[in-house]
């Protein structure tokens, strides 16, 4: 059975509530915009890619569940105004601003149309959403497929282990999963040893969502706490033919600088110290070429008890009793607390963009040229003109 983060179909949106797994899988129903944006405010639902095709469908099921004006530029001005509200849920992941973007490029044009109406607005926005949640996935599968490519032809082929950070799989995407879907392909393609996940404090993805994944997927995998990241490298790296360190992307500025979750720097440094290549795998809808650098990206910062306390079902000592969560405090009361979401790893640490197209590689300057990858998007350029292939 495939893992569905979300179910859409016109006018019905359900959500797989991300907060009670991996020990209980509901559904949540989300009827409106502002049931979109609490849901990915509260990380019912998460991961740059799903964060924005749940924002744009929950607008979708709004309007497929109302009685729109017959004006099409009424209509057009509502959904302009939702989908402004919708992008001010969660800041760094640039997913959603790039769907709003889009999306709204589909509102004006439908609206100037010949004869349009607001039903023909309306249609057109529903659409064009659920297009989003369709190319997703058959992105993800291309940025396996290039990714798992990249890496075996840089470890000469044979079995390889790979470390991802957070979770990248279908619980934050559409489907397939970015740096996961890499981690699929690999194991679709028998190249797989073993993968290596971080349990990804606080929030705990890794732990949560992407063990859950890999368990679901019976893919060979060893869960790790982030602070063992260096040691696993250091002490089983080369047993365990640990290629490289796989993780996703909340934004990637035009000059490569990439925001991911909190704890990616970290692994990008030790990747470098210990000579294993460092991948981002992303989608193009997380390039920005508009963010010049990583200083230009804003980090979200989640409140202090998302860090000091942790949820989970009651463990009566031999079973977990899922009628009961528990919430339980883990730090001294009274302590300060920061807590960014995401951390920004420079261009120089990182040795490949693994997109749905290619993976692109910094050239002799040294430095990375995403417009190759953005234009691709638009004249279709071949994969092959992008390095790593
Ligand atoms: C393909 S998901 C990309 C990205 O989103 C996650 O953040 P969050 O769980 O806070 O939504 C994480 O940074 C993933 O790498």
């Amino acid at each position: 059975m495939v893992l569905e983060a979300i179910r859409y179909s016109p006018g019905s949106l359900e959500i797989l509530n991300q907060l009670k797994l991996p020990h209980q899988e509901e559904y949540d129903q989300v009827h409106s915009s502002t049931d979109g944006w609490h849901a990915i405010k509260d990380m019912r639902t998460r991961g740059a890619p799903a964060i924005a095709i749940v924002a744009a469908l929950s607008l979708a099921v709004e309007l497929q569940n109302s009685k729109v004006s017959d004006k099409a530029d009424e209509v057009a001005a509502f959904i302009l105004e939702k989908l402004n509200y919708l992008v001010t849920s969660r800041p760094t992941a640039v997913n959603l601003a790039d769907a709003a973007r889009k999306l709204k490029k589909v509102v004006e044009s439908a609206a100037k149309a010949k004869d349009s109406d607001g039903a023909a607005v309306s249609q057109a926005y529903c659409d064009a959403a659920a297009q989003m949640m369709i190319s997703d996935v058959s992105d993800n599968q291309g940025i396996g497929k290039y990714g798992a490519e990249w890496i075996s032809k840089q470890a000469g082929g044979g079995q390889v282990s790979v470390l991802t950070h957070c979770n990248t799989g279908s619980l934050a995407t559409a489907g397939y999963g970015t740096a996961l879907g890499v981690i699929r392909s690999l194991h679709a393609n028998g190249s797989l040893k073993r993968a290596f996940c971080t349990e990804t404090r606080p929030y705990n993805q890794g732990s949560r969502l992407t063990a859950f994944e890999l368990v679901h997927d019976k893919i060979p995998a060893t869960l790790i706490t982030d602070s063992m990241a260096s040691a696993l490298l250091r002490l089983k790296g080369p047993s365990e033919r640990i290629a490289a360190i796989v993780v996703g992307a909340d934004r990637v500025a035009a000059n490569g600088d990439t925001a991911n979750k909190i704890g990616t720097y970290q692994l990008a440094i030790t990747a470098k110290h210990h000579g294993v290549k460092f991948l981002v795998a992303a989608p193009r809808t997380t390039i920005d070429l508009q963010t010049l650098s990583g200083a230009d990206i804003t980090i979200e910062e989640r409140p202090g008890q998302e860090m000091t306390f942790i949820k989970g079902p009651r463990f009566d000592g031999v079973d977990l009793d899922l009628s009961q969560t528990e919430t339980v405090s883990i730090a001294a009361k009274g302590i300060d607390v920061w807590n960014p979401a995401f951390d920004v790893t420079p261009a120089e640490l990182i040795d490949g963009i693994i997109t749905e197209i290619g993976v692109v590689e910094k050239g002799e300057d040294g430095k990375f040229d995403l417009t190759i990858a953005m234009e691709a998007h638009h004249e279709g350029i071949k994969p092959s003109t992008i390095g790593g292939l």
